[in-house]
């Protein structure tokens, strides 16, 4: 299967805490990760359909002011546990990327389109990956 990727690049803010537990709780389940910290984010987009007369499944231009109307322009230098989405939810790579491949899938833009996957890197070491 035909497919195209196009990486992305954010900083932002968060800390690991569940807020119902108090800060001491949060300390011992999330360790240094409880107090407020950043990281430089690595989003990689994954799209497949087919390819139109222009030669393209999505012009990675195109593809590119999508995501960042959508996702980037909200989460770059974002205190990311004040945002709607993290309310009640601990802002792990994992819910990060799950909120990011949802908000991506519902894009009416994305009719004529696959979202394949999405990957998001906290760190070059640590990811998550959500896949169609
Ligand atoms: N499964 C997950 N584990 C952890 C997550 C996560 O989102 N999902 N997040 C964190 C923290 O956000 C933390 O900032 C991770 O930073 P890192 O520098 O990788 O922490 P480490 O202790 O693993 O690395 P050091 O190099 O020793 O600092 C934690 N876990
Ligand atoms: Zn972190």
């Amino acid at each position: 299967m035909l497919s195209i990727t196009r990486q992305f690049r954010f900083d932002a803010a968060h800390k690991l805490e569940r807020t119902e537990l108090s800060d001491q709780e949060n300390q011992l389940l999330y360790g240094k990760c409880s107090a407020l910290h950043g990281h430089s984010y690595t989003l990689e987009v994954t799209v497949s359909g087919p390819v139109d007369e222009s030669g393209m499944i999505i012009n990675f231009t195109e593809l590119k002011k999508l995501v960042t109307d959508l996702v980037i322009t909200r989460y770059d230098h974002a205190y990311l546990n004040e945002l709607e989405e993290y309310r009640n939810e601990v802002v792990t790579v994992e819910n990060m990327a799950l909120h990011i491949f949802r908000t991506l899938s519902k894009a009416s833009e994305f009719n004529d389109l696959t979202l394949l996957r999405i990957r998001l890197y906290e760190t070059a070491d640590s990811w998550a990956t959500v896949t169609a």
